[in-house]
């Protein structure tokens, strides 16, 4: 595929089909995002990789963070319960973490980096059928949760990357054409 009609063509994927992602492909397809640009080269990311029973960790941090929120007594368990199978339907979860630099500058740049790592990981995960969305679920930065992959102190996640064979591929949201979002000096 084309370049140009990779980054045009992918899209963010939220329904998976029912079906394994090899995890050593998943492997090897970080291998080559980590290719990204890294100012002072700290290589700030590591990847924690949830695929079959793994996923229960997080699909268990999820339902307990649903149960604690649900105000209603009668509808907690209920709740929980669709957090976890909304979890467990992804094939697979990439959990993208960040050694979170004292200082701001270094931060945001690392921020950019891990970004980029992501970008390219979609990418290429895209060529190869798969597909993905970036998760910010707010959750992600609970101590339920983080105990749950173990993130350490001094690491934030960036994301949740939910991974897997699409079964629907969404319309594409239009860009504004960069034409018009250029000032030419
Ligand atoms: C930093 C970042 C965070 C995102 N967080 C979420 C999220 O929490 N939930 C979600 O459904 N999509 C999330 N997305 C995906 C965007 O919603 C998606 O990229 C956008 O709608 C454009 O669609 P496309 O990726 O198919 O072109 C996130 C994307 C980025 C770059």
């Amino acid at each position: 595929m084309e370049l140009n009609e990779l980054i045009r063509g992918r899209r963010s994927v939220h329904v998976f089909e029912d079906r394994e992602v090899d995890p050593q492909l998943v492997s090897d397809l970080l291998d080559t995002a980590v290719w990204a640009p890294n100012h002072r080269m700290t290589q700030p990311w590591r990847f924690i990789v949830a695929a079959g029973e793994g996923r229960r960790k997080i699909a268990d941090a999820c339902r307990a963070m649903n149960e604690r929120w649900e105000r209603d007594p009668a509808k907690k368990q209920e709740t929980g319960q669709k957090y976890y199978r909304k979890i467990m339907s992804n094939p697979l979860i990439v959990t993208v973490v960040m050694k979170e630099n004292p200082y701001l500058q270094v931060r945001e740049e690392d921020y950019a980096a891990t970004a980029t790592v992501i970008h390219n990981f979609s990418l290429l995960a895209w060529e190869q059928g798969i597909g993905m969305v970036w998760e910010t679920y707010e959750w992600l930065h609970e101590d339920v949760f983080r105990e749950a992959v173990g993130i350490r102190p001094g690491e934030r996640a960036v994301g949740n990357l939910h991974v897997g064979y699409p079964k629907a591929i969404p319309k594409a949201e239009l860009r504004i054409p960069a034409a018009q979002l250029i000032t030419w000096l």
